[in-house]
């Protein structure tokens, strides 16, 4: 089945109303050189990873300078995983023994698509913009992430303009291990709609993968 994250928490009710829906994994946005209306400080982070039971996921999504800015970002929030946006191939894997599995945010068509695959634990293939932020609300090419889906030995997370309009279509046609969502599911920036969550979790669990 595949998996859900959902990302841009910046509400505890919000977190609650999702992992009562059901999603596996929780994005909480902090330390990214990007406006965007789902950043929060790194102690609110900290302070809302804290209340997510066991058996869901927390990853802190970050574009810090360098590998030790993402080990002090990672030791002040302790997530599960850690989505690092803008770092190279080498600053993702120096971070190889850090007490959170490692998830290397990248675009479609980046050249390096390889070495991030041997660096990380995962991969969030997304539609980045020029800034090397994701929130965009766009769909990319999804015949291509699923090339790499296809050709990389590593999880890959489909995320860019998902909804739950789209979303069993993306999985049936990429077939990805996950998929993620921030704006898709939100009634304003920052604030998530409940049922809009509750359908996503629905249809992407539901979707079915041709064999
Ligand atoms: O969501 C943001 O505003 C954001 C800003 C800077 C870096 C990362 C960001 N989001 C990361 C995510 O994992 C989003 O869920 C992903 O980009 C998909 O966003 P959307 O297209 O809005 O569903």
């Amino acid at each position: 089945m595949t998996r859900v994250k959902v990302c841009g928490f910046t509400r505890e009710v919000d977190l609650a109303a999702a992992v009562a829906a059901g999603v596996d994994a929780v994005g909480l946005i902090a330390g990214v050189t990007v406006e965007t209306p789902r950043e929060i400080g790194l102690a609110d982070a900290s302070r809302l990873a804290a209340t997510v039971p066991p058996l869901v996921s927390t990853v802190l999504v970050t574009m810090p300078d360098d590998a030790g800015e993402a080990r002090r970002r990672i030791e002040r929030v302790r997530p599960d995983a850690v989505q690092l946006h803008g770092l190279d191939p080498a600053d993702v894997a120096a971070l190889a023994d850090a007490p959170a599995d490692v998830i290397a945010a990248v675009d479609p068509t980046d050249p390096d698509l390889d070495a991030y695959a041997g660096a990380a634990d995962a991969l969030l293939v997304d539609s980045i913009d020029d800034a090397g932020g994701g929130g965009t609300g766009e769909t990319h090419d999804w015949e291509r992430t699923r090339e790499i889906v296809t050709s990389l030995d590593v999880p890959v997370i489909l995320a860019g303009g998902l909804t739950p309009e789209n979303v069993a279509t993306a999985v049936e046609r990429v077939d990805p291990f996950a998929v993620d969502v921030a704006s898709g599911v939100e009634r304003e920036g920052g604030v998530k709609d409940h049922d809009a969550v509750g359908r996503f979790v629905e249809r992407a669990t539901r979707a079915r993968i041709a064999p």
